[in-house]
C-alpha cells in the first residue's frame, strides 16, 4: 500500500465566545479516526460535505500538519518526520496554494522546478512535453503567471506538481472555480495520468462531474468519519439509488393500475414517474403498455446528484 493510515485523528482547539466577554475553549475532531489504505496507481476520490475533514487528512498525508493520535505512511515514510523526502515523492495541488512564481512565465517556474527537484534534463522535457500537450499549455507558456486565468494557472499547477515525476499526486479541489473547458481539460489529463497507472492520486472534489468521470472508488468521510469506501455503484445501492421510467401517456393514469417490480414516483398531467425495484426496464414497460396507451418513454439512470444530495443530507 503506497499510503496507509489507521486511526488517524486531528484535533484542533478553537476558542469560542460565549456571551459578551467570556471565552471558553473547545475542541473539534477535524479527522475523527480516519482508516485508509490506497494501493500504488489507484485513482481515489476523498468526498465529503464541507468541514467533512478532507483538506485536513490531505494535510496530514502530506506532512503539513502533525495529528493528533493514529498512523500514517505515505511511500513508506511517516509523512510530517520525513517531509523533506517525501516531498520528492509527492506532488501536491491545494487550490489557495502556488507553487508557482507570481512574475515569472510558467516555463520559467517549470524551469526552476527542474534545479529544485534536480530533475535529470531528459526526464523533465519527456514530462513537460507531456503536460503541454495533453493539458494544451504552449499558447499561454510565456506568460506571467499573475496574468494566466485560473483555468490556466490550474493547468500550470497540475504540471508543477508531476514535473518531478512523483509517486503519488494530491489534489484538493483542482477544477473548482475552472470554466468548462479548463474542467474537461484537467478531467481528461488526470484520467489519462489513471490509465497510464504510474501514479496515485488522491482527489478531492465537490464536482459530481469529477467523481463520475474519474473515481472508480470513492472514500466518503463526513464529521472526520468514513461513512463510505467503495465504487460509485456499491454507493447507489446502499443509498438505494434506482433506475427510473418516466412514460408519457395517451390517456390519464388509471389509479388502480399495479405495476410488479416498479412504484409510482409522480404522476404529473399524462405524465408518469415510475421506479424500478430491482425488476428490467423492459417487464416494467410491457405491463405498462398492457394498463395503458404509451405515447412516448425513456428510462434515466440513477443520478450521481441524488445519491451524494441524500448522503450529504445523511437520509
Ligand atoms: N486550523 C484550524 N483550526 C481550527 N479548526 C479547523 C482548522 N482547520 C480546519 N478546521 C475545522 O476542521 C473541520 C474540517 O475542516 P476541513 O477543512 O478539513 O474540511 P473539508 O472537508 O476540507 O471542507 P471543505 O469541503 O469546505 O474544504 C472544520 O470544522 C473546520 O472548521
Amino acid at each position: 500500500m503506497i499510503i496507509s493510515a489507521s486511526g488517524l485523528r486531528k484535533d484542533f482547539t478553537v476558542n469560542r465566545k460565549v456571551g459578551r466577554l467570556r471565552r471558553e475553549r473547545h475542541v473539534v475532531s477535524a479527522v475523527d479516526g480516519v482508516d485508509l489504505t490506497v494501493r500504488e496507481g489507484e485513482l481515489l476520490g476523498y468526498i465529503g460535505p464541507n468541514g467533512a475533514g478532507k483538506s485536513t487528512t490531505l494535510k496530514m498525508l502530506t506532512g503539513v500538519l502533525t495529528p493528533s493520535a493514529g498512523e500514517v505512511r505515505v511511500c513508506g515514510l511517516e509523512p510530517v518526520a520525513k517531509r523533506t523526502t517525501l516531498a520528492r515523492r509527492i506532488g501536491v495541488v491545494f487550490g489557495q496554494r502556488s507553487q508557482l512564481w507570481w512574475d515569472l512565465p510558467l516555463a520559467e517556474s517549470f524551469d526552476l522546478l527542474r534545479h529544485i527537484y534536480q530533475v535529470p534534463a531528459a526526464d523533465h522535457a519527456a514530462r513537460l512535453a507531456r503536460c503541454t500537450d495533453l493539458l494544451g499549455l504552449a499558447e499561454f507558456a510565456r506568460t506571467p503567471v499573475r496574468q494566466l486565468s485560473l483555468g490556466q494557472r490550474m493547468r500550470g499547477e497540475l504540471t508543477a506538481a508531476l514535473l518531478h515525476g512523483p509517486e503519488v499526486l494530491f489534489l484538493d479541489e483542482p477544477t473548482i472555480g475552472l470554466d468548462v473547458l479548463s474542467k474537461q481539460a484537467v478531467r481528461e489529463f488526470l484520467g489519462e495520468l489513471d490509465e497510464r497507472g504510474d501514479t496515485t492520486v488522491v482527489l478531492t472534489t465537490h464536482d459530481l462531474a469529477d467523481i463520475e468521470k474519474l473515481c472508480k472508488r470513492l472514500v466518503v468521510i463526513d464529521h472526520g468519519r468514513v461513512v463510505h469506501d467503495g465504487t460509485l455503484d456499491a454507493l447507489h445501492a446502499r443509498y438505494g439509488s434506482r433506475r427510473t421510467i418516466v412514460a408519457d401517456l395517451d390517456a390519464d393514469w388509471p389509479a388502480d393500475v399495479r405495476l410488479p417490480g416498479a412504484s409510482v414516483v409522480s404522476v404529473e398531467g399524462r405524465r408518469v414517474t415510475l421506479e424500478l425495484n430491482g425488476t428490467t426496464a423492459g417487464e416494467v414497460v410491457a405491463a405498462l403498455a398492457k394498463a395503458v396507451p404509451l405515447r412516448d418513454l425513456s428510462v434515466r439512470e440513477p443520478q450521481i446528484e441524488d445519491v451524494v444530495a441524500r448522503l450529504y443530507r445523511r437520509d
